[in-house]
């Protein structure tokens, strides 16, 4: 669904690449974290799936299609297939509720009638049905987020990137648009998203890629929002921990091992291989 194969990607005026090697592969119907630290390429990943960046190394596969092959006339075409939905959600503030979601299947050519019955069913899956008149400012932040929604997956979207879609919402909101975001996967929509909601990721136990500095850091499976994986520096020091406790229990005589010196930079983690076997 989602392939990137060593792919690196450069700003220009900045020698740090934003994204580092990635290999990666997203398969249809996953529910995907993306998360990191501020400035850790989780962004970067998300526009260059939308093939609004283009990588600098590397291809990238979605959906079948190499990005790098396809012409910017059918780039249009190819985004028909993903729905985006963003931190700010951005309305269009004098449109309704309606208007908001209709302009999408304008945009593609969708019929009135089509247009009619779309948009109403869409509002009833996300909880608006009732609101399609008011205006974006006459809505509570989770309800513009829902709008938002609505107009990402009216078109049944293939995919559906959402970067940081609880960002401006209260916690018991962000649950709700999560509760929203989940039957959508359900329903057969691959979901990527990027997040700092740590609250979020512990709960949901999805797949979780965390970057750092443009790299992958951890692939899991089903994981929270920080690693459970235990530093090797920790398992060494436990270990020798426990065989001097064995040791005086058993009258030996130990050397004093002094503990090693935590340096967060060079701490390798414990990878935590759960990814691969059914791809
Ligand atoms: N248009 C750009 N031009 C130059 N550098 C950029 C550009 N966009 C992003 N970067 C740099 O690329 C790196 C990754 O940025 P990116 O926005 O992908 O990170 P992020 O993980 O999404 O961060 P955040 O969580 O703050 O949104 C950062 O060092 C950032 O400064």
């Amino acid at each position: 669904m989602i392939r990137f194969d060593e792919v690196s990607k450069f700003y220009a005026g900045n020698p740090r690449p934003a994204l580092n090697g990635i290999t990666l592969e997203i398969l249809k119907g996953e529910f995907v974290f993306l998360v990191g630290a501020s400035g850790s390429g989780k962004s970067s990943f998300l526009r260059l799936v939308l093939k609004e960046e283009k990588p600098s190394k590397g291809q990238i596969h979605v959906l079948g299609q190499r990005l790098g092959t396809l012409s910017s006339r059918k780039v249009p075409y190819f985004r028909r297939n993903l729905g985006v939905v963003f931190q700010d959600f951005r309305l269009l503030p004098q449109k309704s509720v309606f208007d908001n979601v209709a302009f999408t299947l304008q945009v593609i050519g969708k019929s009135k009638g089509y247009i009619s019955e779309a948009v109403p069913d869409v509002l009833k899956m996300v909880g608006l049905a009732g609101k399609a008149q008011r205006l974006p400012h006459e809505l509570s932040g989770g309800e513009q987020q829902r709008v938002a929604i609505a107009r990402a997956i009216v078109n049944r979207p293939a995919i559906l990137l959402a970067d940081e879609p609880t960002g401006n919402l209260d916690p018991s909101t962000s649950a709700g648009i999560m509760t929203l975001l989940d039957r959508i996967n359900a329903s057969g929509t691959t979901v990527l998203m990027a997040t700092h909601d740590a609250g979020i990721v512990d709960q949901m136990q999805r797949r979780v890629i965390e970057l750092s500095g443009g790299s992958i850091v951890r692939d899991e499976r089903s994981g929270g929002y920080q690693t459970q994986a235990v530093p090797i520096v920790q398992l060494a020091q436990e270990q020798a921990a426990q065989d001097a406790t064995a040791a005086r229990t058993q009258g030996v005589p130990v050397p004093t091992v002094p503990a090693p010196r935590l340096d967060p930079e060079s701490v390798e983690r414990q990878s935590v291989p759960s990814w691969g076997a059914d791809k």
